[in-house]
Order: C-alpha cells, then structure tokens, then sequence
C-alpha cells in the first residue's frame, strides 16, 4: 500500500511537472495562455523589479539548496528517499507556478524584430531551445531526473541506482545542453520587453553560475578524474571548439 502511494505521488508529481512545464513554453513566448511573461497589469518599475526578481530568487534558491548532495542527505531523514525526486519535482513546479501567477510584467519594447525572415528565425530557434530541453532530458535519464524511476524501481522492489555518468549525443557536445536549449529559449523573441529581458538576464546568470559552482563540483566530487578529462574535452555550453584545444591540435599536426 505504502509503495503504491508512493507510486501515485511521483505521477502526480510527474503530470504537474509536465504542466508546468507545458506551461513555461507559452509563458515565455507570451501566446495561448491566460497569464504570460508580457500579460497582466503594469504597476511602478521599482516595485514590478523586486517582485519579479524575488520570485526568481526564490525558484533559484529551492532549485539549488534541494539539489545539492547535502541537503539530500540531511531531508531523506524525513522524507523516504524514494519520493525525494518527485518531490524536490513537486516542489520545483509550485515554485514556477507562483512565478508565472504572480509575475509582474514591463511593457516596454526594448527591441523589436519586424522583418518576417527575422521573425520565423526566432520562432524556430525558441522552438529548437525547448527541444533540446527536452532531447537532453533524456539523453541522460528522463525519467530519473523527474522522479518516475526512482518510485517504479521501489513499487518493483528493484534497488535504485544513481544515473551513470553519461556522454550521451549532445553531452558529447556540451556539457550542459538543457541549460543551453533554456538560455535560446529565453531570448529567442521577435519582442524583447523590458520584464522578459531582465528574465532572461536573471536566468542566464543564475544559470552560468549554479552550473559553473554548483552542479559541475558535485559532478566532480561524484565522477572524479572522469568528469575533469570531460571539462577538458568538452565546452561548457557554448558549442564552440576552445582556442586552446585548436592549439593543442595544431601542436598534434606539426
Ligand atoms: C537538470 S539536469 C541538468 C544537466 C546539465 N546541467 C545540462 O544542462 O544538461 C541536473 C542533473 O544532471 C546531472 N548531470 C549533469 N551532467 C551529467 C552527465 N554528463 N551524466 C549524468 N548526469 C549528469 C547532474 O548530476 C544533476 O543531477
């Protein structure tokens, strides 16, 4: 029975994840849903800019505190460690909920792309941002990063492992390609408003800084020489060969 809940949860935890992440789509390419990046009523800049960036903050500081090793360590003593994925998912989609319900929005057009050639280039590279989002998911562990395997393997009384370390298509590429796919998403928009600027400015730093502090030195804690003979080889999400790596190349061939 206790299994069966647990199961349960992590789908429920799994749909909601899957809404809100539907939802984050039109949220940020401001088209089919009631509220969106660009949507509501306008109030004073200072007041609108702590409210937004209080609510990034508050994603950026649930996102990185509930995924770090230690803190793991220290909830699973109260929250059973096969539902602690699905509910640190959980946890994660609320946040972004009360974001996208409570985002204030600034009108102002900082810039505007009005060619159509222009316009359907930035259609498909939001399009292409999200699904490499999605592809990258999976290229590690879809259903282990959102919690389902972890409450399937104990329904199954399988013992549960942690991801391998994994070199999987785009990871070959860069080291962080969902990162990356977000950070076209963001920014890819025929109309750049002042409020979507500053999301995509928040976001994009608070995404070079947890993958470059945080996520990246737990990796190496976990994978060891591994992951830095990988951090060598690979870029981190710019998809650009290093300058010292063609050096080094250039050295082979003489
Ligand atoms: C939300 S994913 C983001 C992964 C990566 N930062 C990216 O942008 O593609 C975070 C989880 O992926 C794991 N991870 C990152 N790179 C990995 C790799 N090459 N193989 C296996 N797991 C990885 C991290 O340990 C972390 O639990």
């Amino acid at each position: 029975m206790k299994k069966a809940i647990a199961f349960l949860y992590g789908i429920v935890a799994y749909l909601i994840f899957l809404g809100t992440f539907l939802y984050a789509i039109a949220f940020v390419g401001d088209f089919l849903v009631p509220k969106t990046i660009n949507s509501g009523t306008e109030i004073d800049f200072w007041p609108a800019l702590g409210v937004d960036v209080a609510l990034m903050t508050l994603f950026a500081l649930q996102h990185s505190v509930m995924a770090r090793p230690g803190f793991k360590r220290w909830w699973t003593k109260f929250v059973p460690k096969p539902i602690e994925r699905s509910t640190f998912v959980l946890l994660s989609s609320l946040a972004l909920i009360l974001l996208y319900w409570k985002w204030v929005p600034m009108k102002t057009v900082v810039w505007e792309v009005s060619s159509p050639v222009g316009i359907v280039i930035l259609y498909v590279l939001f399009a292409l941002g999200w699904l490499i989002v999605l592809l990258a998911t999976f290229m590690i562990n879809h259903f282990d990063l959102f919690g389902l395997k972890q409450v399937y393997e104990y329904l199954k009384n399988i013992e549960s492992k942690p991801v391998e370390f994994k070199l999987t298509l785009f990871y070959r590429i860069v080291r962080h390609p969902i990162m990356l796919g977000f950070i076209i998403a963001f920014w890819a928009t025929p109309v750049m408003t002042l409020g979507h600027l500053i999301f995509a400015v928040t976001t994009t730093l608070y995404i070079l800084v947890a993958i470059s502090y945080l996520e990246e030195s737990d990796l190496v804690k976990m994978h060891g020489e591994k992951y830095r003979e990988y951090q060598k080889k690979v870029p981190k999400i710019l998809p650009f060969p290093r300058k010292n790596n063609k050096k080094r190349e250039a050295h082979r061939t003489i």
